[in-house]
């Protein structure tokens, strides 16, 4: 339901305020929800994990640690049904090489059947993302959720040299 997306991007928006500001990311907060029960599976934020790590990897890393198996053979163990909130959509590319977060989410296109978005990304690092197209060419939905586009950006970028 419409509100729920607003509740759960907010949830993702908080989680956001936590990543500790640096110029070369976006502070960025992720949540996982089974459809099923509307159960919050997985939480994650930007550096949040060891590493140069995304939001939605930190959700993932944090889902793979708890069932016992790699990141990505996640789709095997998890519901069939869930639903990625992200503030900001899903990288496509990385400037430090790493794996982008769109290929994460397709390696479980078997559980992960919806993409939330806050806003798309801007221009800062990657001109143009492409992941919305590759998400829905996976039969993956990307739906903007409105309202949080303002207060999503200036988080993200709040480490970013003016
Ligand atoms: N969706 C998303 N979640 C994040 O947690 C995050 N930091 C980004 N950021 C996207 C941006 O394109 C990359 O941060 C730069 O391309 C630099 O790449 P690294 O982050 O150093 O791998 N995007
Ligand atoms: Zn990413």
């Amino acid at each position: 339901r419409p509100g729920d997306h607003r509740a759960y991007m907010e949830l993702a928006l908080d989680l956001a305020r936590k990543s500790p500001p640096k110029p070369t990311n976006y502070r960025v907060g992720a949540v996982i929800v089974d459809l099923a029960s509307n159960d919050i599976l997985a939480t994650g934020y930007t550096l949040e994990l060891p590493g140069n790590t995304h939001a939605e990897q930190c959700c993932f890393m944090k889902l793979a640690e708890q069932y016992g198996v790699p990141e990505k053979r996640l789709s095997e163990v998890l519901p069939s049904a869930l639903a990625l909130y992200t503030t900001v959509e899903p990288c496509s590319k990385r400037l430090s090489e790493n794996l982008p977060c769109v290929e994460r989410v397709i390696r479980l296109a078997g559980s992960i059947k919806a993409v939330y978005v806050g806003i798309v990304e801007p221009e800062t690092f990657v001109s143009n993302n492409t992941g919305k197209q590759t998400l829905q060419a996976a039969g993956i939905s990307v739906v903007h959720v409105p309202g949080l586009g303002s207060e999503i950006l200036a988080v993200a970028t709040a480490g970013h040299i003016e």
